[in-house]
């Protein structure tokens, strides 16, 4: 056996650079190259294998180790699943800022490959710095907190025990019924140990990416389904996408006559302005969507997870059966589907070929759901303060306004910005999101006008992904302009990733809502009956000794300045109209600081969510939410 003696570091480098992806007979590279952030658990393994000899690996500098993994992974989602970016972490706290980003690739299935320093596999010198020591367990350390959150872990102790760890890696980071995140755990003493490699595990491998084929009984099943059902909606997941199924899916849709309904990850899959394209479904669904839902006698969902968003905690298309494309048995199996498991484009394809000649008896009721939503966008649209002026949101800080009105000097309404965007960003432009209010403003009212535009990360809903989100689209789709449309809590949260754009110079733009406040959670609250608490943010006020105190107002744009960003103040109309165009002639990053007034998102279209709401409190608000909530739920599938 030919053999090639090199540290555990450098075969795991020289691995990566030979791992090829086939999808439908294409092949990729799959690893691009590699985020890292070095310190002593790290930067002496694979620190310099790199160093040494990356191959075709680009090495990026993150800044935050959760920034850099999510940015690997809005990488990842924007390639389809087809490529991606690995991450190298040190020990300890750096290997811990990864869980969360962990946590939201497997919540979402995208793959991100985590390589977190670990603690030495000889203990020689334990404690180490950063080293936890629990007296209970001595084999712990801090990436055993991946293992819940990740779809493969291992911790490579010994320099062989790579081999087998990557390849079963590689396994999870490319099988798309049931990839996320991929921790491989690497003592730092190991990092640095040679051994004789096999030459063979170093020769190229394609792993084909494969369309599963349905069975023959359930394709038989599904078709005699449809058949039965006059009213049938499909749903469009985010497996559509990573199955590059919109052909075959909106070819489906139209030989029957049957309208879809988008889910976060399924959004821009197809574009907005289709006829049968209804937009976005459930809790942040609109009202085209959820009515159609609400009459349907069959929906097909097409490689979606059915999150309680979509189904609006199972309240929402209860009168309906339930057929299911999926490449995921787990995810096909859910709500006693009659399950079709299978990719979606091979799924669709095979239906379609048995269901020839049958149609739905939809007549009018699309085309006039459509046109009362777009009604009631184009209010949305137009919304204005003025006097008496009622929000949105009503009932809840309406004599507060004027205050926020004052401080931020600005009368802007949230959904109106939302419309002036979007008329105003090129067709091709790519959204990325992810918390707050804007994932369901954006589901509702974002009318994607090219596929693929929009990225929203609504699995796990981790404040923080957005901007370094952006970064990670923009490094898979380099020519397309990119936004991140965050909160000012989300950015506040984590938005040092905005440095790595400036350093790769990968112009990304952050369009920043500052409502001064957690808004949507602040709208939760107040919604179930209690006041409004540590939502707003407000300054301690010396005399209650509480957060009552002034509205805080921070000048987002002069601190993004200081980065090196092109930055704006925006209070009004005109102001963001002139920004999104001179944004648009910059080569560095921009932000826009957009000062809107709280409660002006939009509300829920017909939906229900079913959050934890206090079974026994003095306030009758609360009592009151709480009988509402025991009264959907009689209405909701149980389970
Ligand atoms: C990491 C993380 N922490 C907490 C939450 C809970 N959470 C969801 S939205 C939200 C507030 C978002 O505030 P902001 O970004 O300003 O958006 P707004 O609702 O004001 O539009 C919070 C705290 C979360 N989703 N993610
Ligand atoms: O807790 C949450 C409430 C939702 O309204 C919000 O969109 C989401 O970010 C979240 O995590
Ligand atoms: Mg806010």
């Amino acid at each position: 056996m030919r053999t090639i003696r090199l540290t555990t570091a450098q075969a795991l480098v020289k691995f990566l650079n030979a791992q090829y992806v086939e999808f439908d007979g294409k092949q990729e590279r799959f690893v691009k190259g590699i985020f890292t952030i070095f310190g002593h658990g790290n930067v002496l393994g694979i620190g310099q294998a790199l160093e040494e000899n990356p191959g075709d690996l680009e090495v990026y500098q993150g800044r935050n180790e959760q920034g850099m993994a999510n940015a690997a992974m809005a990488f990842a989602k924007q390639k389809h699943r087809k490529q991606i970016i690995a991450c190298t972490s040190s020990v300890g706290p750096g290997a811990a800022n990864m869980i969360t980003s962990a946590a939201t690739a497997t919540a979402n299935n995208i793959p991100v490959l985590l390589l977190p320093g670990d603690v030495f596999a000889s203990r020689q010198p334990d404690p180490v710095l950063q080293q936890i020591e629990q007296t209970h367990d001595l084999s712990i350390s801090t990436n055993d907190a991946f293992r819940p959150v990740s779809k493969y872990w291992d911790r490579v102790s010994r320099p062989e025990q790579l081999m087998s760890a990557m390849l079963n890696a590689m396994r999870v980071l490319t099988n798309p019924a049931d990839t996320g995140a991929v921790t491989i755990a690497l003592p730092q003493d190991v990092q640095g140990e040679a051994w004789d490699y096999p030459e063979r595990f170093f020769k190229k491998r394609v792993h084909r990416i494969e369309r599963r084929f349905p069975s023959a009984e359930s394709v038989f099943d599904a078709v005699q389904l449809i058949k039965s059902k006059k009213k049938p909606m499909l749903i469009i997941g985010g497996g559509v996408r990573y199955s590059e199924a919109a052909e075959t899916f909106v070819r489906f849709a139209e030989t029957f006559n049957i309208p879809f309904g988008e889910t976060q990850a399924g959004k821009s899959g197809v574009e907005s302005n289709h006829p049968l394209n209804l937009g976005g479904l459930g809790v942040t669904g609109n009202s085209a969507a959820n009515s159609i839902a609400k009459d349907a006698d069959l929906i097909i969902g097409v490689g979606t997870r059915f999150t309680d968003f979509t189904t609006s905690s199972k309240q929402l298309f209860t009168k309906a059966d339930i057929l299911t494309i999926n490449i995921s048995e787990f995810h096909a199996s859910k709500l006693e589907a009659v399950k079709v498991v299978a990719d979606a484009k091979a799924g669709l394809e095979a239906i379609e070929a048995s269901l020839v000649g049958y149609q739905s008896t939809y007549e009018k009721e699309i085309e006039e759901a459509k046109q009362g939503w777009q009604d009631e966008m184009n209010r949305l649209y137009a919304i204005n303060f003025g006097e008496d002026f009622i929000p949105e949101i009503a009932g809840h800080l309406d004599g507060n306004l004027p205050e926020y009105k004052e401080v931020l000097q600005s009368e802007l309404t949230q959904t109106s910005v939302i419309g002036k965007v979007n008329e105003l960003l090129d067709d091709s432009a790519i959204v990325v999101g992810a918390a707050g209010s804007l994932p369901g403003d954006l589901q509702r009212m974002w009318v994607s006008k090219t596929r693929n535009t929009y990225h929203m990360e609504y699995g796990y809903s981790c404040m923080g992904y957005e901007i370094a989100g952006a970064l990670g689209a923009k490094l898979a789709e380099p020519d397309k302009e990119v936004y991140a449309l965050t909160g000012d809590g989300s950015y506040l949260m984590l938005h040092s990733e905005l440095i790595t754009s400036l350093q790769e110079g990968k112009k990304i733009n952050v369009i920043l809502f500052d409502n001064s406040g957690f808004g949507c959670i602040n709208n939760l609250q107040m919604e179930n009956g209690m006041g409004s608490f540590g939502a707003e943010f407000r300054k301690r006020n010396p005399e209650t000794g509480k957060l009552d105190g002034p509205v805080m107002v921070i000048d987002f744009a002069k601190a993004a300045e200081g980065y090196g960003v092109k930055t704006y103040s925006v209070r009004n109309m005109e102001e963001l109209e002139a920004a999104i165009i001179d944004s648009k002639k910059q080569t560095v990053s921009t932000l826009i600081d957009i000062k809107v007034l709280p409660k002006t998102m939009t509300h829920g279209y017909d939906s229900w969510w079913h959050v934890g709401v206090a079974e026994v409190s003095e306030k009758v608000g609360i009592q009151s939410a709480y009988e509402g909530k025991v009264s959907n739920l009689q209405k909701a599938r149980a389970y």
